[in-house]
């Protein structure tokens, strides 16, 4: 796509694509308990449930569900088509339980509904109005015993434990081997990031009619979110 028309979001992704997947454990120092927690809260009744991970990215996510439910239809949907093509030469872009949208996921009319809706570390780069909108939204596209999980960063609850957060991870991901090229590029995205309270957040989640809220995990600034649809 011609530059001028992509989003900050989508140009700094399609940027990373290639090198996403070999940076995230050492970008994220709770990589493992992270994404395993988050994983194991989708649950379903249906052994074929139908998932939807918003921003999903290169898949990161969608693989912790798919081992969880090899025969899911899942459903990723990301800005960016250049990480959607790493995700497409992970599972294979001819899956037939797979499809792959390249688009806004606020925006993007939803033809059906879902037994679990799961994201992780992308709603953090909406606004906050637009975080509680789609909340609403989610919970609407979800069907009855419906989950939804949300795993990400949020802001300190005070300026002085945002600080401790950003400066913890700053110095473990500098103690890392990736390359100042790297760690100068994570620093630059970090500008696009919008974090919003987890308090606030639950209170949202609540809003939009989710039972059962609750942050299941947290290190640091980095979050699990889970909500259920009764
Ligand atoms: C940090 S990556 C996370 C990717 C993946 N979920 C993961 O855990 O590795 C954030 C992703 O969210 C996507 N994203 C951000 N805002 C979006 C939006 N409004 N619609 C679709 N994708 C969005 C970006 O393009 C990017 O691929």
């Amino acid at each position: 796509m011609n530059d001028s028309k992509r989003s900050p979001i989508q140009s700094k992704f399609d940027e990373v694509a290639a090198n996403y997947d070999g940076q995230r454990k050492k970008l994220i120092p709770c990589f493992d308990d992270f994404y395993q927690i988050a994983a194991s809260l989708i649950q379903a009744e249906d052994s074929a449930p139908h998932i939807l991970d918003l921003g999903a990215g290169t898949g990161l996510f969608s693989r912790f569900a798919l081992e969880r439910y090899p025969d899911a239809n899942l459903t990723l949907i990301d800005l960016s088509e250049a990480m959607l093509d790493v995700a497409k030469a992970r599972f294979g872009a001819d899956h037939p339980h797979i499809t792959y949208i390249a688009g806004d996921y606020f925006h993007y009319d939803y033809p059906v509904s879902y037994d679990c809706i799961i994201s992780s570390l992308s709603i953090h780069h909406l606004e906050d109005e637009e975080k509680e909108a789609l909340y609403r939204r989610v919970y609407q596209l979800l069907k009855p015993g419906g989950i939804f999980v949300n795993a990400d960063q949020v802001l300190g609850s005070t300026p002085y434990l945002d600080q401790l957060y950003r400066s913890d991870w700053q110095e473990k991901i500098e103690r890392t081997d990736l390359s100042r090229d790297a760690l100068t590029a994570a620093y630059e995205r970090t500008k696009l990031d919008k974090m919003a309270p987890l308090d606030q957040q639950l209170g949202w989640l609540r809003k939009a009619g989710f039972s059962d809220t609750d942050c299941v995990y947290k290190y640091y600034n980095f979050v699990v979110m889970y909500g259920r649809k009764l």
